[in-house]
């Protein structure tokens, strides 16, 4: 049985493909027989293409001025043609599952994508600027590509917070706003879930005993406050911009900012444009939305680059003591994505904040490229663990649970 799944996030596209044996679903990611990325973050306007397949052929290309959906549509074709195919024909594909962003109040499960299920997606685009239309752009191009018969899956990043506490999604605005679903829905879902499943495994607890602070750390930033394996508290909000500073996003500023911009006469656009894009790392360094672009201007003295680490962090602590306060307490902080997963400084940096609780990391560990491990020391009665998020295998798995074409996964 062979998996597609596309991860559409805000900087990337990644993708792989996943060749299953029906009777047995291992727990962990088995090694997918082909691997994509597109990355868009480096140079304006250029996507770097990277493939590789689990034979060791390699892909690398620079692709300039292409849309986004013809660049996707360049990356599956690598799946069937030149050194890196894997497949002899598109009809060995089963099932293809997407990560969608935004599922609205709608959606609180996967589904299998029909007319109606694009149509809420595309209307949930409002909420999600930056990703609902991408994942629709991928929805379409397999459609292109592979016509609508092969099935396809949606899973949503807001489903894991689907069922916060009534008081952690209702903002303190008229209720009304509450009835037309303006309330907090909360992203990153597929990976805080699947890391506080992993996060238990390896502390060799259930997960049903456990608090967990899950910080998504990427492009997009966001922390849940995870609480006997259900997401109580979450950073983001009713759209992927609040809560945590993050690449290009500001996270939460004062509403007041935005009455003051709409009477100077900006448009809702332009806002859209200065919360989403221009703001975060890039909009306060002037240089990067990249945690690596940033630590090297750090190094090489510039200020500017220096406040925006500094904001940073500051943000993320106040709201990593905020998601402490949900829980009542706090087993473990684990520290996901491209920026969790490696800026070693950055970790050290939150977890000092945090020694007023007796957290202590192991920095020999933290510094050596720690993977699904635990870096904290052995007295530290809060531990700290890396986890590599695997949201393409928590995809595939809802794959497979769906299209019921094999058994159903048991959970970690
Ligand atoms: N070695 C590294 N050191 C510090 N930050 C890194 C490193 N590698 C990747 N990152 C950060 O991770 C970000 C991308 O994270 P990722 O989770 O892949 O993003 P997304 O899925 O939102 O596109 C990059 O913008 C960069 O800031
Ligand atoms: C929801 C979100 O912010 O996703 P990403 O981190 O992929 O941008
Ligand atoms: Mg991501």
């Amino acid at each position: 049985m062979k998996i597609l799944v596309l991860n559409a996030g805000s900087s990337s596209q990644k993708s792989c493909l996943y060749s299953l044996k029906e009777e047995a679903l291992p727990v962990q990611s088995p090694k997918p027989i082909w691997e994509a990325q597109i990355d868009w973050s480096h140079h304006e306007g250029v996507a770097e293409l990277k493939v590789k397949t689990i034979h060791g052929a390699v892909l690398k290309e620079e692709l300039n001025a292409q849309s986004r959906q013809e660049t996707v549509e360049y990356m599956l074709k690598s799946l069937w043609q030149g050194e890196t195919k894997v497949i002899d024909s598109l009809a060995e594909i089963d099932c293809v599952g997407h990560r969608v962003v935004h599922g609205g109040d709608k959606y609180k499960e996967s589904s299998l994508i029909t007319k109606e299920v694009k149509e809420a997606i595309a209307d949930f685009a409002k909420f999600a600027p930056v990703h609902n239309p991408a994942n629709l752009q991928g929805i379409e191009a397999i459609e292109q590509i592979l016509g609508e018969k092969v099935a396809q899956v949606a899973v949503f990043d807001t489903a894991f917070h689907a069922k916060m506490p009534e008081a952690a999604i209702v903002y303190a605005l008229p209720y009304e706003f509450y009835e037309h679903g303006i309330r907090r829905y909360g992203f990153h879902g597929i990976s805080h879930q699947y890391v506080s499943q992993r996060a238990a495994q390896l502390l060799g607890k259930d997960l049903t005993s456990l608090k967990l602070v899950t910080c998504h750390l990427g492009n997009g930033c966001s922390l849940a406050a995870v609480k006997n394996g259900h997401s109580i508290d979450t950073t983001m909000g009713f759209t992927p911009t609040a809560g945590l500073m993050m690449g290009t996003r500001s996270g939460d500023i004062d509403p007041g900012i935005i009455i003051d911009l709409l009477r100077r006469g900006h448009t809702g656009e332009q806002i859209d444009d200065i919360f989403n894009r221009r703001s975060g790392f890039l909009g306060l360094s002037g240089i990067s939305a990249d945690m690596r672009k940033i630590e090297e201007a750090i190094a090489q003295g510039n200020t500017r680059a220096q406040l925006a680490y500094n904001v940073y962090l500051h943000i993320l602590r106040s709201f990593i003591g905020a998601m402490i306060a949900s829980l009542g307490g706090v087993d473990a902080l684990v520290f996901t994505a491209g920026v969790g997963e490696n800026a070693a400084n950055l970790r050290a940096d939150v977890c000092a904040s945090f020694e007023f609780l007796g957290l202590k990391i192991d920095e020999e560990k933290n510094n050596h490229r720690p993977v699904d491990q635990d870096i904290s020391t052995p007295d530290s009665p809060v531990k700290v663990l890396v986890i590599h998020t695997q949201e393409d295998w928590a995809i595939a798995q809802e794959c497979v649970r769906l299209t019921q074409l094999s058994v159903i996964p048991s959970p970690l």
